[in-house]
Order: C-alpha cells, then sequence, then structure tokens
C-alpha cells in the first residue's frame, strides 16, 4: 500500500500554492484590520478590503495554476482526449485488463535492450527504455531538467522519479491513442517510490523480466560498447557506480516483485539466442504469445 506522502507527491504542490495564496490573503486581512489600531474597520472601508481580498484570491489561483503549468509533471505530460483510460483521478490511468506492461530489470549491460528489441521484432510490443526517454528529455531544447538528468546519468543515481514516471506515461498515453497496448517498460522501476507509483497511477504490470548476469559480464559488455555508443556513462568510473546503485536501489525492487512471485528470472551469461529462447518462453508462460 503507499504511504500518504508518496500518493500525494503528484497533486501536493498545486494544493501548496494554493495554500500559500490563501495565507497570504489571511495575512493581509489581518495587517489591514490591525494597522488602523481599532476593533475594525467602518463598513464602506470594510466593503473595499473585502472586494480587495476577492480580487487577490481569484488572481492568486490564477497564478498558482499557471505557475503548475510549468512544474516537473505537467511540465512534460500532454492532455489526452483517450476515451478508454480510467478517469478516476486516484486509480491507475489504465487498466491492466487492456494494457499490458512487463517491467524489464537486470544490471547495467545485462542485454536488457537487446532482448526487448527481439521482442518488438516479434511480439509487436513497444519498447519504452526509461534512460532512453531520459537522454531524449536531457537533449530536448528548451528542458529545464536536461542539467539535472546530465549529473544523475553521469554519476549513475537514479533522477527522481516525478520526471522519469512522468515521462512513461506521456508515452504510453501516446501509443496507447495509436492503438499500442504491450508495453516493455525497459530499465524501470529501478527505485521502490517508482515502482509504487508507476503501478499506482498508470497500471499495475504483468510481470518482471529480470536479466540476471555476473558483474565482471556486464562490465566486459559495457566497455566495449563505450567505443562506439558515446554514452557519458559507458565508462569505467560510472559504469561502478551504476552497479552500487543497481545492487542498493534496485534489487530491492526485484525482490519486493518476486514476493508477489511476480518476477521471470532469465540467465544472461549466454549467447544472445539462447537468452531470447529464455525471454521468449518467460513471456509465452506470463502474457501467452
Ligand atoms: N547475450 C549477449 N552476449 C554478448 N553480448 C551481448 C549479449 N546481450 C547483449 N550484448 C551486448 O552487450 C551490450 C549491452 O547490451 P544492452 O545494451 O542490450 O544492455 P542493457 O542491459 O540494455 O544495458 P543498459 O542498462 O546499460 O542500457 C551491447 O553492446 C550488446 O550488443
Ligand atoms: O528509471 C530510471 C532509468 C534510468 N535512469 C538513469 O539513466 C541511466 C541510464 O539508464 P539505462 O537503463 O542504462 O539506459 C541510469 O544509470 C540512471 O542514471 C534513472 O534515473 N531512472
Amino acid at each position: 500500500m503507499l504511504s500518504p506522502v508518496l500518493r500525494s507527491t503528484f497533486r501536493c504542490s498545486i494544493n501548496a500554492s494554493r495554500l500559500k495564496a490563501s495565507n497570504s490573503c489571511a495575512l493581509l486581512s489581518k495587517r489591514l484590520y490591525s494597522s488602523n489600531g481599532s476593533s475594525g474597520p467602518s463598513s464602506s472601508h470594510r466593503g473595499k478590503i473585502l472586494a480587495l481580498l476577492g480580487a487577490l484570491a481569484v488572481g492568486s489561483t490564477i497564478a498558482s495554476i499557471s505557475y503548475q503549468k510549468n512544474g516537473p509533471v505537467e511540465y512534460v505530460e500532454k492532455d489526452s482526449s483517450s476515451q478508454s483510460q480510467q478517469t478516476s483521478s486516484q486509480g491507475p490511468a489504465f487498466s491492466p485488463k487492456d494494457v499490458s506492461v512487463i517491467f524489464v530489470l537486470g544490471g547495467p549491460g545485462a542485454g536488457k535492450g537487446t532482448q526487448c528489441a527481439n521482442l518488438v521484432r516479434d511480439h509487436q510490443f513497444v519498447h519504452l527504455s526509461a534512460g532512453d526517454l531520459l537522454r531524449a528529455e536531457q537533449n530536448r531544447e528548451g528542458s529545464k531538467y536536461g542539467d539535472m538528468i546530465r549529473h544523475h546519468i553521469k554519476e549513475g543515481k537514479i533522477v527522481p522519479q516525478e520526471v522519469t514516471v512522468a515521462l512513461l506515461k506521456q508515452a504510453i498515453r501516446e501509443n496507447y491513442d495509436l492503438g499500442k497496448k504491450r508495453f516493455l517498460v525497459d530499465g524501470f522501476p529501478r527505485k521502490m517510490d517508482q515502482a509504487l507509483t508507476f503501478e499506482e497511477q498508470i497500471v499495475p504490470s504483468k510481470f518482471t523480466l529480470f536479466f540476471d548476469c555476473p558483474e565482471k559480464v556486464m562490465l566486459k559488455r559495457l566497455v566495449e560498447r563505450g567505443k562506439t555508443s558515446g554514452r557519458s556513462d559507458d565508462n569505467v568510473e560510472s559504469i561502478k557506480k551504476r552497479f552500487a546503485t543497481f545492487i542498493e536501489t534496485s534489487m530491492p525492487v526485484v525482490n519486493y516483485f518476486e514476493s508477489q512471485d511476480k518476477v521471470v528470472t532469465v540467465s544472461c551469461d549466454h549467447t544472445v539466442e539462447q537468452v531470447y529462447d529464455q525471454v521468449k518462453a518467460a513471456v509465452k508462460d506470463k502474457i501467452g504469445n
């Protein structure tokens, strides 16, 4: 169950701005009333004060709402007119009966992206790599998250969930509106808060495909990939930080889904074809085709 604090992560800031607006009105009212030293103003003076406060309250609310349009979630989300999405403000945006999400987790360089590409080719999944979405947002002209994302990626740290969840939600909506209903969410959730928020606000996952791979194999693959990938984190220093984050922060997510019997582990120290045989068997078992 999601804690009240986490549950309100996305919704509290607008309330906070509104609270600030009404608090400042209350404060102003208090000051106006005490400024003439009497117990209260005359009735015509009081009428003017009330009119002024009314105008201030409307102005502040408009200002706080438009300010929020630039907040983390609204900034990266676009409105969707899809009729098929669930409308409840509390529950997930999509029904798991309608939308299938497979989380794809595993250490850096385990081969997640390679196998997702195979599934896209053969099984019409949409591949959403959280890392790719973050890199695209990082490079998007005008993004106010660019520098923050760049820093987190280089350091192997997890970008705050608000940004990543919103990017995924937007990508799922856009694909859903095109009729796509099967998603591989690759390299996500990397942290418990992301797992809880995604399943509560977007859609519960079908299962997690966990790519199990020895560190030395992943290191070798990433150093090799780094010769051509151009990625700022495919170097030994960043790779070591990513390994540490994976063990400390992401393995608890795998263990959490394991405790719900929702993990299929794939052994990755084999050829691409051998790994793919395991991946196909897992998808067939859990989803049917
Ligand atoms: N089974 C395999 N055997 C040998 N090399 C592989 C295998 N699977 C993937 N590779 C290679 O290893 C590198 C890492 O693979 P991939 O990009 O799929 O990993 P990843 O888990 O998605 O990594 P990251 O999380 O860092 O994005 C790539 O260069 C890929 O070609
Ligand atoms: O949910 C996520 C996913 C990724 N990140 C950051 O991106 C890099 C690269 O991710 P890849 O999956 O290897 O492409 C990762 O090390 C994190 O820094 C994230 O913050 N949150």
